[in-house]
């Protein structure tokens, strides 16, 4: 789902998570993460009168900078004349855009609290694309991706996720398919309802209609919504321009962030969202996604004699990280690493819950554990954040996770290599494309598990 930010109360918003953004028109940094992107043709004859029809439908003028054409990777909106930087690209009505609002009162009555506004928003457009040409969104919809276009990972066949199985997103992808089959159990008998227009929905279908929403709907605080016209913005992660909700005027809208010539592709910031998120929720990766982060699991041995005692007091002592753009939560014994900018500087480094678990797991008797947990009480209630005072079990703990970093650090390297020529003839065209894809995702947590390690490294150098 995508980020939306309300104009009145300037805030980024993810569902119902709220984020602060204060840069909105800062300058666009030089590097552009999807530089080489091809553009195909600049008019897209198919959607030329999509437009019209939306504003004919809206009843004010939706856009008069910007117009539908086609790139390597679907439809994308060019600039049809000069854009300034603060010049107000898109406006939306809420009237023309399809939220929960739009589904059918009786079927919303019908499903209860516990289906997510993803799914619900799924449903009224599976009503629309059942309805055909009868459908007043028929314009729209005809406009969507098939699924065979679609490349989230929930579309993987086994051997293409066996290719990720080394990131988190593997297990976020499993899980999602896991709750997608429970979701579809809980809205059949909704469906089952309206026979003439739902006839024989197959899960097919309704995982398409989830993966749209998912890959083209805006969160705000009434849940998602599909806005016309402004989904056929991309993404560039380096991008300032966001889509923004007028809470007053009931429009959603698109500033640009910088000047852009005529027939130049206008991209916008989805969210500062990772490889692992791109490719879960909307099938697509950058070649360098400078928000790429990895998620760590960390076990305590089995054979470790404490192991008991180790795991009810970190349990105890766990404090849920607050959830960031990419919404992946973590554990007790999960963490998420961002790349570390400095080895050497003092920037941010691995994050210190991790050091934390590591001091913890280094620890070899009760009275160990017991002075970490007196140290939490007489400090701020957090475990082991503090430096042992012995230099040599400190070292020890960071080499812990040095261990285990430079362990993951050789199965990417292996899954890489076992990639092979990703230009072989020999292989189809949507393989080769989730082969990319995949190298840009490993590539990514790659980086950054090296960056973690470098730190690791000089840490520890540091202390000898
Ligand atoms: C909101 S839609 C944008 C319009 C879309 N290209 C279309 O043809 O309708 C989001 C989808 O566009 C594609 N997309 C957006 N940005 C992209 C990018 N930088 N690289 C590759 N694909 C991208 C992905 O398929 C994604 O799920």
């Amino acid at each position: 789902m995508l980020s939306r930010a309300g104009t009145s109360q300037p805030r980024w918003s993810l569902g119902q998570l709220f984020f602060t953004f204060s840069h909105r028109f800062s300058a666009r940094l030089n590097f552009s993460s999807i530089s080489e992107v091809k553009v195909l043709n600049h008019l897209d004859d198919e959607c030329g009168d999509f437009l019209p029809w939306l504003e004919r439908k809206a009843g004010v003028q939706v856009s008069s900078k910007l117009y539908i054409g086609k790139v390597s990777y679907g439809r994308s909106l060019f600039a049809s004349r000069d854009i300034q930087i603060g010049d107000c690209i898109l406006r939306v009505p809420y009237s023309v855009q399809i939220s929960s609002d739009n589904l059918l009162p009786k079927a919303s009555a019908l499903l209860d609290d516990q289906v997510e506004s993803v799914t619900k928003v799924a449903i009224a457009l599976l009503v629309e694309q059942k309805l055909g040409w009868e459908s007043e969104w028929a314009h729209y919809v005809s406009c969507l991706p098939q699924l065979g276009e679609m490349n989230s990972t929930i579309f993987w066949s086994r051997s293409e996720l066996d290719m990720i199985c080394q990131s988190f997103v593997y297990q976020e992808t499993i899980k999602q398919k896991a709750q997608l089959e429970k979701d579809f159990l809980r809205i059949k008998p909704a469906l089952e309802q309206f026979p003439h227009i739902l006839r024989r929905i197959t899960f097919k279908d309704f995982i398409h209609a989830y993966a749209l929403v998912k890959s083209r709907a805006w969160g705000s605080t009434k849940g998602v919504s599909l806005i016309p016209f402004a989904d056929f913005l991309n993404h560039d992660g380096v991008s300032e321009a966001i889509v923004l909700n007028d809470e007053d005027k009931h429009v959603s809208e698109v500033i640009a962030d910088r000047n852009y010539a005529a027939h130049e592709e206008v991209l916008i910031r989805y969210g500062k969202f990772s490889n692992a998120t791109l490719l879960l929720d909307f099938g697509f990766t950058l070649p360098y996604n400078i928000h790429d982060q990895v998620k760590v699991q960390i076990d305590i041995p089995h054979h470790d004699l404490l192991r008991e005692t180790k795991l009810e007091i970190l349990k105890k002592h766990y404090l849920p990280a607050i959830e960031d753009d990419n919404g992946f939560k973590t554990s007790w014994d999960s963490f998420i690493i961002k790349e570390v900018k400095s080895a050497v500087g003092k920037g941010k480094g691995v994050p210190q819950s991790l050091r934390a678990f590591a001091r913890v797991l280094c620890c070899t008797s009760h009275q160990d554990l017991s002075d970490l947990v007196l140290e939490a009480v007489q400090n701020d209630g957090r475990l082991a954040r503090r430096p042992f005072k012995s230099r040599s079990k400190e070292i020890q703990a960071h080499e812990i996770l040095l261990s285990h970093l430079t362990r993951l650090i050789e199965e990417y390297n292996a899954s890489v290599k076992s990639l092979g020529n990703a230009a072989s003839p020999s292989i189809c065209k949507r393989f080769a494309l989730r082969r990319q894809m995949t190298l840009h995702l490993l590539a990514g947590e790659l980086r950054i598990l090296k960056s973690a390690s470098a730190w690791l490294k000089n840490y520890c150098a540091s202390l000898l």
